[in-house]
């Protein structure tokens, strides 16, 4: 049994947001051991739904604490969106409050707390279908410029996602970015997804 997550079913109109890859574990339609998140806006927080199956087992019938640790993850660098800002998770805490178990719809909220130079810190709660919060995640993430992405990553998958969030003017995108510094100061140019 594979993982899919329903579409938005709650709230009034949240924006949905793009994913960071196809084959992201977290978000990546095409990833068929992934959790298959969609992520949305809503106002200055960022949710997703999920549903954690066969592929995210720990004990019998209950979801790894590393499958819900990389939910949570996946869903705080979402967060990045209201930051307008591209970085990287540093550190994560997790506390796991209740079990998880499969097949159940669980709601990842999360909101940026903080911003102090590059140091984000960022807060997420996990609930399950009545509402009762099972999980709750803490995390650093740290400002970089598109070059670490460049650098250490695949170059064309970041085009494509670039392409994406730039509506087709990537290449513009990257010519700037292969300029910039690869840790750049927040508050300037070269800090925002746009650089
Ligand atoms: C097209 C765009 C692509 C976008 C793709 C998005 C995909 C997203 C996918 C989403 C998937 C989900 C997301 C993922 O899974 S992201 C994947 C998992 N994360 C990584 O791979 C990150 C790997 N780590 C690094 O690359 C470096 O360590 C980084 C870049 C993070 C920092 O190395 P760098 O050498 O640059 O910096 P620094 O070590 O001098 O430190 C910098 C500053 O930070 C402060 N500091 C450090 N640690 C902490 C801490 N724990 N609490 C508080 N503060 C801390 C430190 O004091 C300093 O502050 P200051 O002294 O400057 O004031």
């Amino acid at each position: 049994m594979t993982a899919q997550q329903p579409d938005y079913p709650r709230g009034s109109a949240p924006a949905r947001l793009p994913l960071h890859s196809p084959r992201c574990m977290g978000c990546g339609p095409d990833n068929p051991a992934g959790l298959r998140m969609r992520a949305f806006r809503d106002g200055d927080e960022v949710n997703a739904d999920v549903v954690f199956d066969e592929h995210h087992v720990g004990a019998p019938g209950l979801a790894h604490g590393g499958a819900v640790a990389a939910a949570c993850d996946d869903l705080l660098g979402f967060a990045l969106f209201v930051a307008e800002t591209a970085a990287v998770t540093r550190s994560l805490s997790i506390e796991y409050l209740a079990p998880v178990p499969l097949h159940e719809t669980h709601r990842i909220t999360a909101r940026i707390q903080a911003q102090d130079a590059r140091r984000l810190n960022i807060a997420a709660t996990g609930a399950g279908p009545d509402g009762t919060v099972r999980f709750t995640a803490e995390a650093v993430f740290i400002v970089v410029s598109l070059q670490h992405f460049l650098r250490h990553g695949d170059p064309d998958g970041v085009w494509r996602l670039l392409d994406r969030l730039t509506d087709g003017n990537a290449d513009e995108a990257l010519r700037t970015a292969a300029e910039l510094p690869e840790h750049p100061q927040p508050g300037t140019e070269e800090g925002g997804w746009s650089s």
